[in-house]
């Protein structure tokens, strides 16, 4: 779904001349959206509000056969409803006349009609609401599919910056904000536009000098609109980022809920809470004041509108210019053309606050994937487990480079650990390894290919990494395990767990592999969730495997357990392990000690300890540790 949306540059506007556009990256994807309103140039703001349609209308596509039997529908209800007051002008001047002569059939021809167009009314909103619905639904349905699985694709340094908690905000905030939009909004516009519409001819019709005043009053609405519409998207706009922001730092102080109750935080977050808390609020009072100013405001220009039709008609009919019956239906009308003004004014709302989440919305699905998969892969069906880094740099943020220059060859089924300073560079190393980013400048290959020529596919079949945090997911234990290769049997699951010595505990769990690993009782420890990591990184039985060692230090039983485990995972493949513990280091074929993103010694575990190196300071220091 990444390459899907491409929204035009349409070049044709020439830039602000007070604010220059200076390229693309300015306002693309992301780019603005903690930008205020008021900064945004006014060539940024119709981009991203033509961004916002072609979403909308993409998303409307594939239900453009049904919206139109919608406003089909929605056409008849309105004549339904419409034709009330013509009948009973009809009914006042020609039927009740009729009737006082002996005629009875043009007062039954009314009442008739007017019941007909009554069930017509009651029958077509019934259908409006059913159809138009399903639509809103399937429409939000698909919505929310495409932004979690292009939030996805998206790469991990997009998501370090943009932060999950932002996510959040769009799937649910944005997602709702739509939601309301399609649920009463275009309800609001289709019924009001047309009532409005209608109601205007029929007061033409009707006597038209008298339908001209009425209109005349649409001037003043149209002005008060437009200072709605441009006041309305700049409180929108705030409004949608001070929820996110809101959303993010109640996401992080979830998230990291130990470390708040650890150092004792809650105040200082409660306090960024509250500021954070109170610009929402602040945004969405100014949002409902400008709804106070602009709805009621509607409703008195429609008034004093009904009063000044009053006096006219009322002269017309002293005059002879009209019937009685005639100025009843005008009147009839134009108290019911404010009801559709305020639709109309309820949409409008909507609409301002949907148009500022949907270009959130259109701005997170428009970033496309830094470590994409190529268009036509590079076939790997067997690897072998052969690495090369050659002459990889890689930097995360423009101004400093983390790795300089990196040359590495791993011969495949070697077991290299790498050591170093914290920050030497050496998670690093493990990421561009696993393809978790791609390097600046250089390559790094698998047997031979650059990663960035492998399908997806063939990349995790052929390297695994083992994180730290040894994640699990909702569901059984078996299921955790299972995610290595989800199509392994029952049985290759559970031999997985028992060579990695994983079998034993999961066994005396609740309810065996099936325990739940989120209910109380299938709780892991830290050893415990690095066994089921490891069994699943065994299951997957990638060509290389890369292990984060975690730096927490488990107690002795655990951690001989996990160094058992450890070696049954290594065995036959091609290893790096980001080594913590020297203990570790060890059941290594080859140690190489980074320092500042470079290699500064690479040997075999012994000689280096035998040397005078770095690596055997560090070993005898660590001996002396232990002591
Ligand atoms: N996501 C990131 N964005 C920006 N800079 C980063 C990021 N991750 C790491 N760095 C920087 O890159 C450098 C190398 O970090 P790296 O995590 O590779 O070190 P390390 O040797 O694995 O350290 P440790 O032993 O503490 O895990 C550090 O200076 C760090 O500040």
């Amino acid at each position: 779904m990444s390459a899907e949306i491409h929204y035009g540059g349409g070049n044709n506007e020439p830039p602000d001349q007070a604010k220059p556009l200076l390229d693309d990256r300015s306002w693309r994807g992301v780019a603005t959206e903690d930008t205020d309103s008021d900064d945004l140039t006014r060539t940024v703001g119709v981009r991203l509000q033509a961004r916002s349609r072609k979403l909308l209308g993409m998303l409307l596509r594939p239900h453009r056969k049904l919206a139109l039997v919608v406003l089909l529908v929605v056409i008849v209800e309105q004549v339904a409803a419409l034709s009330g007051p013509l009948l009973i002008a009809y009914a006042i001047d020609t039927a009740v006349p009729a009737l006082l002569s002996g005629n009875r059939a043009p007062l039954t021809f009314a009442l008739l009609a007017y019941l007909a167009a009554g069930i017509a009314s009651a029958a077509t909103r019934a259908l409006f609401t059913a159809i138009s619905g399903r639509i809103s639904q399937d429409l939000l349905l698909d919505l929310r599919g495409r932004v979690f699985n292009h939030s996805q694709s998206l790469s991990l340094s997009f998501h370090e910056k943009y932060t999950s908690g932002r996510i959040i905000s769009r799937m649910t905030s944005d997602l709702d904000t739509l939601g309301e939009l399609l649920a009463q909004g275009v309800d609001n516009l289709v019924s009001g536009l047309l009532s409005v519409v209608v109601m205007s001819v029929a007061l033409i019709i009707l006597d038209a000098p008298l339908g001209l005043i009425a209109l005349v009053a649409f001037v003043p609405i149209f002005f008060l609109t437009r200072w709605f519409q441009r006041t309305s998207l700049t409180i929108y706009r705030r409004t949608r980022t001070s929820i996110a922001a809101l959303i993010v730092q109640f996401a992080e102080s979830m998230n990291g809920l130990r470390a708040v109750v650890a150092f004792r935080r809650e105040s200082r977050n409660e306090k960024i809470f509250r500021i954070e808390n109170d610009a929402y609020a602040k945004s969405n009072g100014d949002g409902l004041i400008a709804m106070a100013v602009f709805t009621p405001g509607v409703r008195l220009i429609g008034n004093l509108s009904l009063a000044i039709v009053m006096v006219f008609g009322a002269m017309r009919v002293i005059d002879g210019a009209t019937e009685i019956g005639v100025l009843t239906a005008f009147l009839l009308y134009l108290r019911r053309i404010y009801d559709p003004l305020d639709e109309l004014a309820m949409f409008y709302n909507s609409f301002q606050s949907a148009s500022a989440a949907l270009e959130k919305l259109s701005g997170l699905l428009e970033e496309e994937p830094q470590v994409a998969e190529p268009a036509n892969p590079v076939e790997l069906t067997d690897p072998r487990g052969l690495v090369v880094f050659e002459q990889a740099r890689f930097s995360y943020t423009s101004d400093t480079e983390v790795l300089p220059v990196f040359d590495l060859t791993l011969p495949a089924g070697q077991t290299v650990a790498i050591v170093g300073a914290t920050g030497a560079g050496k998670s690093t190393v493990a990421k561009l390894l696993a393809r978790f980013y791609d390097p600046t400048h250089g390559r790094v290959m698998l047997d031979g290919i650059a990663l960035s020529e492998l399908s997806t596919a063939d990349l995790r079949r052929g390297i695994v990494m083992v994180t730290q945090e040894s994640f699990l997911f909702s569901g059984s234990v078996a299921d955790n395990i299972a995610l290595g290769r989800p199509e392994a049997t029952r049985a290759e699951i559970e031999n997985a767990a028992e060579h990695i010595g994983a079998a034993t505990f999961i066994r005396k769990l609740p309810d065996g592999f099936d325990t739940d690993v989120r209910k109380r009782g299938g709780r892991l420890s830290a050893g415990q969730r690095q066994l089921v990591a490891f069994a699943r990184a065994f299951l997957a039985d990638p060509a290389v495997l890369i292990l984060d060692e975690a730096t927490a230090s488990l107690d002795i039983p655990s951690e001989q357990a996990v160094q058992a485990a450890l070696k049954q995972v290594l065995r036959g493949r091609t290893a790096v392990i980001i080594a913590h513990r020297l203990s570790t280091v060890s059941i290594a074929d080859r140690v190489l000690v980074m320092e500042g993103g470079a290699i500064v010694e690479d040997g075999k575990p012994d000689d280096l300890i035998a040397g005078s190196g770095r690596f055997a300071g560090l070993h005898t220091a660590w001996k002396d540790s232990l002591v």
